[in-house]
């Protein structure tokens, strides 16, 4: 478990991570998400120690990651994935990494077989690729084999298969009880890794929820109804009023009605339809209304 309270940093007069309170619970994928320079990684740096907080805390199962006495047995992170000795081999950093941290070495094999390195343990990691990168910061937080585990934009550089196995292993890592903590950008990958979701803006949390309630509380849901006959799509929308608007052309957007009530009241007017559709909201949509005012560096159109 990863618990924040009044979690805050300040560089100079600008408060970068503004009074973060939320907890994050094992057993589950929670997405963090935020516009570029929300605060996602500088929280994350504050969880393992690496920035210190200029007012609250973060504890990491109950302690400040400072009192932890194998902080890499509690806590995996990658944060960083191009931070590393590039003359190295892949397999001799995991093991300093082992030994340095009271860690037995023959978890080195494991996590780099986890990780699908094992093959290129003895190439050096300045040969390695950005995917190859990703893999070996991976293999890099889960030596430990901790019970929390933190990711910032763990799929940057991957390809849809890369992609696919960081979906799979963040899902087995919360099945198996941990507490899975990731940050990223791509949304419908969150939509499909994450149970659970924190939404921060300019610092401040501005969402904690389940992501079906975060989908649900953040945006509309419409009925395209396509009709091809002008007049009759004309008539539809005057009896709809102000809950229609129009789509794509033929087509009639509506906020605030159910499929049926639209059908039905089509069938009335003996108006003919050649769609009847609900438009379900994705993440990507709920996440846009949520922090179009909070985006630093957006562009208006
Ligand atoms: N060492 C530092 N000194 C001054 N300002 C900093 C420092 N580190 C980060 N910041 C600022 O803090 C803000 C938050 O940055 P941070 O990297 O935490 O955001 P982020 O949400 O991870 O962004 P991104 O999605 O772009 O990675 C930014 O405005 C950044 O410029």
């Amino acid at each position: 478990m990863i618990t924040l309270r009044g979690l805050t940093k300040r560089y100079g007069d600008k408060t970068v991570v503004d009074a973060l309170t939320f907890v994050v619970a094992p057993g589950a994928v929670t997405g963090f998400l935020g516009p570029n320079g929300s605060g996602k990684s500088t929280t994350m740096r504050m969880v393992i120690g690496l920035d210190w907080p200029s007012a609250g805390e973060v504890l990491v199962g109950g302690k400040p990651y400072a009192e932890l006495r194998h902080p890499l047995r509690e806590v995996g992170a990658l944060l960083d994935a191009k931070s590393l000795h590039p003359g190295r081999s892949a397999g001799k950093h995991l093991t300093a990494m082992a030994r340095s941290n009271g860690i037995p070495v023959k978890r080195v094999e494991e996590v780099l077989a986890t990780v699908g390195l094992t093959d290129v343990a003895g190439k050096r990691v300045g040969q390695f690729s950005l995917g190859m990168g990703q893999r070996l910061g991976v293999a890099g937080a889960l030596l430990g084999d901790p019970g929390v585990l933190m990711f910032d934009e763990p799929v940057n550089g991957l390809d849809p298969d890369g992609v696919r196995w960081v979906r799979q292993l963040m899902r087995s890592l919360a099945d198996e009880g941990r507490t899975v903590f990731v940050s990223s950008h791509l949304m419908s990958e969150m939509q499909l890794t994450a149970s659970r979701l924190v939404v921060i803006g300019k610092g401040k949390l501005l969402a904690d929820a389940p992501v079906d309630e975060f989908i649900a509380g953040n945006s509309t849901s419409l009925v395209s109804v396509r009709v091809p006959v002008p007049a009759e799509l004309e008539a539809l929308a005057a009896r709809l009023g102000p809950a229609a608007r129009p789509g794509e052309p033929g087509e009639l957007l509506v906020d605030g009605v159910t499929v049926g009530q639209v059908g039905d009241l089509a069938h009335e007017l003996g108006v003919r339809l050649h769609g009847l559709a609900e438009r379900t909201a994705s993440l990507e949509q709920a996440y846009m209304e949520l922090t179009a005012s909070s985006v630093e560096y957006g562009v208006t159109a």
